[in-house]
């Protein structure tokens, strides 16, 4: 770069369409080499005699769906990350590919989505070692103390109180972001938490929130009201997957780890006692059993877990056989279903200087981001700061109930094809609506309703494991979501339009009415609800289908406190899909932290059994080790 720099070429002029954007272009193409190779790759090292003989199985100690819990195990997951996916640019340009996205949709919604294609909501959920955490925003948000206590109120289960679980929030943290504070933060863990090199307009939101009254404060210690600059699971510019934090550092070491790739299970079995002793799996074609000796741990996220469950007959009886499949454990399977509903809005066009894809990416961005991981080409969308405030229908004043997230990203030239991509909408709306302000620096703020009331349903579609699961959030189904929403959308507008930060920059939402409510008083209450019933979108975090709960008398729960499924032995769930109340705020951080708690309780419960069967075996059984295993179960 120096060199060209001496040849009197000025890179910043050298503009995105010629550079980054024929780049752009190709990135399907890219990703889509990739993951070839990797298949390919991975299918050459599965081949051997035993890889095709259908009864050829293997046994090991635990069979796993997921990261975090890191001991022995065997495991599942499709794709290698590809080289795109550290970028943070890249984010939005990964889903919707068939390679890093189950692009999952919603069944069609009901007076909401109204400007999607078919009402429908696109979920995209990551494929390959490290999940969704490969193709997310890299925001790092634990939510609030309450949104744990909850769990701990309604299992009984003191161990889910949030002072009890910060041990874990800090035992997976190598922290490095905005608020260093010992007593909230670790740092010799594996997840590298840090903050954004480059920001651009970041400050103005905070210093805006303040003279609403809103002081900035670490969201990740004890959340309540408040705004700050952004943590991120983002190291030197570099994307910090569970893969990257978990796996990667482990995997080439440790002799008891055995991961398969591109292996799809699709049902797990239970014997008469309805204990699970093992899984059959897809890989490369071939359909193989394998064996678990202790348990068997399904982490494969909101959608697939509670999926696989009931392709096991795990779930409600009556769905179970209305598709010819036997019940074995008649559980609520899918029905808890909760997710973030949220809207974008914007452009609040201003006179200062954010990020404009079509000025700034340009070879000096490639040159910032390749030396020192900074500039436009780190930037997670423009995402670069966060607030949290609370409505008068939560719970409580000290727990917010909604949540902001700014985007310094302005109009840039395709910015509404992108979105109608990446969203799924119909052609022509954003291109209307976002059309005038093309070329402009602006905000967008993603408005997040952190506490729905709204409960949806995952239901399978078939028998066949192929099949996409049917998956209706009921967005707004309850009349306090709208009501809610539409003080968070208020609320934002008087932000950009009435403190001084922002009326100096001249900040002003865009002024033509959203396409489908030009009927409506522009700004008036109507026209909120109709902007929010139109641009209704998920922030993508859907959970709770395999919910935590009691033991007994508990119509809600899957699971109990110890990620155990109920009915059921040797059987855990552990991800997302655990949480029996969506937290308030994005959905990686708890995934981890679900992660990490369900090792601490295999590991705790297999130590124990350990002691106790080593001395049984030595003393009674003639060191019969795996009669033992077989008969303790959790
Ligand atoms: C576009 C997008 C942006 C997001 N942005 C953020 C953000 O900025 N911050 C944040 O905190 N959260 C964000 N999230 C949400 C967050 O990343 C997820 O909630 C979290 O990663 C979920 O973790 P999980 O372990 O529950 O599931 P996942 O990460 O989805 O992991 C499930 C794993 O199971 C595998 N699997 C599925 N089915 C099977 C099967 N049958 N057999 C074997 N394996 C299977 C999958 O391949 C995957 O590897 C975002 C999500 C999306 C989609």
């Amino acid at each position: 770069m120096a060199q060209v720099r001496a040849a009197g070429l000025n890179l910043a002029a050298i503009p995105f369409p010629l550079v980054a954007r024929l780049s752009f272009m190709s990135i399907p193409t890219a990703v889509a080499m990739f993951a070839a190779m990797s298949y390919y790759g991975d299918f050459l090292k599965a081949q051997s005699p035993n890889f095709y003989d259908p009864s050829h199985y293997e046994e090991f100690d635990f069979i796993v769906g997921y990261p975090a819990i890191a001991k022995y195990f065997f495991w599942r997951v499709e794709e290698m990350p590809t080289p795109l996916e550290p970028i943070p640019s890249m984010a939005v340009y990964l889903q919707r590919l068939a390679s890093t996205d189950y692009q999952y949709r919603t069944t069609p919604q009901n007076n909401s989505c109204l400007a999607m294609d078919e009402q429908r909501s696109l979920w995209p959920r990551g494929k390959g070692l490290g999940g969704t955490s490969n193709l997310n925003f890299m925001i790092y948000q634990r939510g609030n103390p309450r949104d744990y206590d909850e769990l701990a109120d309604i299992t009984g289960d003191e161990e889910w109180r949030y002072q009890n679980l910060l041990q874990f929030f800090k035992k997976s943290e190598d922290y490095h972001g905005n608020y260093g504070n010992d007593k909230y933060h670790g740092s010799t863990g594996p997840l590298y938490v840090g903050k954004l090199k480059t920001t651009y307009l970041a400050d103005k939101f905070v210093e805006a929130a303040k003279e609403l009254g809103y002081p900035e404060r670490d969201l990740n210690s004890e959340q309540s009201a408040g705004f700050s600059q952004l943590d991120a699971t983002l190291k030197d510019g570099r994307r910090w997957s569970t893969y990257e934090a978990f796996i990667r550092p482990i995997e080439p070491y440790r002799s008891n780890l055995v991961i398969y790739r591109y292996a799809t299970v699709i049902k797990v079995h239970l014997d008469r006692r309805k204990s699970a002793y093992g899984v059959t799996y897809v890989r490369h074609g071939m359909q193989k059993f394998v064996r678990a000796r202790r348990e068997v741990i399904i982490s494969a996220g909101a959608v697939d877990s509670p999926k696989l469950l009931l392709l096991s007959g795990i779930g409600p009886r009556s769905q179970l056989h209305d598709l010819g499949l036997p019940c074995r454990a008649n559980l609520p399977v899918g029905q808890n279903l909760q997710d973030h509903v949220t809207t974008l809005v914007g452009p609040f066009t201003m006179r200062a200087k954010g990020l404009l894809i079509d000025r700034d990416l340009n070879l000096n961005a490639l040159n910032a981001y390749m030396r020192n991981g900074e500039g436009p080409m780190s930037s997670l969308a423009g995402v670069s700061a966060v607030g949290f405030i609370t409505s008068a229908l939560s719970k409580d004043p000290k727990w917010p109930d909604i949540g902001y997230f700014m985007s310094d990203s302005g109009v840039h030239r395709s910015l509404a094809d992108d979105f109608t991509r990446i969203l799924g909408m119909k052609e022509g709306v954003l291109q209307k609506y976002y059309g005038p302000h093309v070329g402009s620096d602006a905000n967008f703020v993603l408005v997040m309703l952190g506490k729905p009331k709204s409960v949806g349903e995952l239901r399978l579609r078939s028998r066949s494991p192929w099949d996409k699961p049917l998956i209706d959030p009921k967005y707004f189904s309850h009349p306090d979501d709208i009501k809610t929403m539409k003080h968070a959308v208020k609320f934002i507008v008087g932000l950009y339009e009435q403190t001084k930060t922002y009326r100096e920059l001249g900040a002003k939402l865009a002024s033509n009415p959203f396409p489908g409510c030009e009927q409506v008083a522009f700004k008036s209450d109507a026209y909120f609800e109709c902007y929010i019933r139109h641009l209704t979108m998920t922030i993508y975090h859907p959970s709770g289908t395999c919910a935590m709960g009691k033991r007994r008398n508990d119509t809600v729960a899957v699971v109990d406190s110890q990620l155990r499924v109920l009915k059921t032995r040797g059987l855990r769930v552990a991800d997302t899909s655990v949480l029996r109340f969506i937290t308030n705020a994005n959905l990686n951080a708890p995934a981890i932290l679900v992660g990490e708690k369900a090792a601490f309780l295999v590991r705790r419960h297999w130590a124990l059994q350990f002691v106790v069967c080593s001395k049984i075996n030595y003393y009674l059984l003639l060191n019969e080790e795996r009669l033992c295993f077989y008969t303790q179960r959790v």
